[in-house]
């Protein structure tokens, strides 16, 4: 494969590159489905930093600053993350007087099916006086933002900001101590002086939901809002397998041994910093599922019956009425995969 693209890449740089177009009409990036086009052609981009400073001059922006993302209200539907035409963010930049040499700031984020090449690109250079009001909508902590987001825009926006958040906080190498210099796309940084190539990093972390047959556990950390429970969550240790990582992280903090387990799903998670995580269900026999918090790391575990979990699911904002002096449980919103497991497990226990 990579003799290919070498093939590629150097057939490119012999002939007159005009536009990101001519690289995505180039036979090998045209001959397949356009899904394999697609990333095909966003290879090349990560690989050719005068195709993606190319493809740059006309692509689409997502705004952040200071890393938190630009959202639109979109009537009923809540928030969206708006893409902006490159002329668009330097037409708003010469009107602040700004330089628009910030766009080369910007990172490769995707392609999307109309054929926009998309960039993420962070402001925070610049003063946010109305910058917000110039691009007609409001830069939200990414938090808050995952609640208002609809939820086509939060994968592009987890990762977008990720990205970002890595740039600035790997600008050096970790064996010279001298400065990385990052290529176009933003796929990399390299230190000059050793060679040294560093990729955006993210930790892989379990989320289980374990199941005695009849009821699931959830379990809330003292950080959580009050009232929030979820499925158990642990990061997975060096060397370890995620089946290792589940009985472990069940094991360390429920004290239940599993019986056995299964993958579903998986999400990027930005929060605090970039997680892969990997849902999984768990089962434990009935007569083996009497748990013992380990309070280091949980405020509280229980089991619940399937109709607790289904009023849970049904209290779609966060609970602030207190009922009979007892705070509502609640569980994580659609956008998070722990709400896939919970919503899994009740579908099953229907049939
Ligand atoms: N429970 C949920 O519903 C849920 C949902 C989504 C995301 N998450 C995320 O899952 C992640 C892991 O959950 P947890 O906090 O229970 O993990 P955990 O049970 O592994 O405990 C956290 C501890 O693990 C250690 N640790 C080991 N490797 C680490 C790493 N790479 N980064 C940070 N700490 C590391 C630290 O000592 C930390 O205090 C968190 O980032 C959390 O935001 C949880
Ligand atoms: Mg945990």
């Amino acid at each position: 494969m990579a003799l290919v693209w070498r093939k590629l890449l150097s057939t490119l740089n012999t002939q007159p590159l005009n536009s990101s177009l001519f690289l995505y009409g180039h036979p090998l990036v045209r001959c397949c489905s356009s899904y394999v086009s697609q990333m095909r052609y966003l290879t090349v981009l990560k690989e050719d930093d005068d195709a993606c400073s190319k493809a740059q001059a006309s692509g689409k922006f997502l705004l952040f600053h200071n890393l938190a993302p630009l959202l639109q209200k979109e009537g009923h539907e809540g928030y969206s993350a708006p893409l902006f035409a490159a002329a668009d963010v330097k037409g708003i930049l010469g009107k602040l007087g700004q330089s628009d040499n910030i766009l080369e700031t910007s990172v490769l984020i995707g392609y999307s099916q109309d054929s926009e090449t998309q960039f993420a690109l962070d402001l925070g250079i610049l003063e946010m006086n109305d910058l917000d009001h110039h691009f007609c909508g409001t830069f939200v902590e990414l938090r808050k933002a995952f609640f208002l987001l609809r939820r086509q825009d939060i994968p592009l926006v987890f990762r977008s900001q990720a990205l970002l958040r890595w740039h600035q906080t790997h600008q050096y190498c970790s064996q010279s101590g001298k400065p990385t210099e990052r290529n176009r796309a933003g796929s990399q940084r390299i230190c000059k002086s050793n060679g040294n190539i560093y990729y955006p990093q993210m930790a892989p972390v379990v989320i289980s939901l374990v199941s005695d047959g009849t009821r699931c556990l959830l379990a809330r950390q003292k950080s959580f809002p009050k009232g929030l429970y979820s499925a158990l969550a642990g990061f997975c240790d060096i060397g370890e397998t995620v089946e290792e990582t589940v009985r472990r992280e069940v094991a360390e903090e429920v004290g239940l041994e599993i019986e056995s387990l299964w993958y579903t799903g998986s999400q990027h998670w930005p929060f605090p910093n970039s997680s892969l995580m990997i849902a999984c269900h768990a089962s434990v026999s009935a007569e083996k599922s009497q748990i013992t918090i380990n309070d280091q790391e949980l405020e509280d575990a229980r089991w619940f019956t399937a109709d607790e979990i289904k009023r849970a699911l049904e209290r779609k904002k966060l609970p602030r009425e207190q009922e009979a002096g007892v705070i509502p449980i609640w569980v994580p919103p659609r956008t998070a995969i722990a709400n896939q497991l919970i919503q899994e497990w009740i579908n099953k226990q229907s049939k």
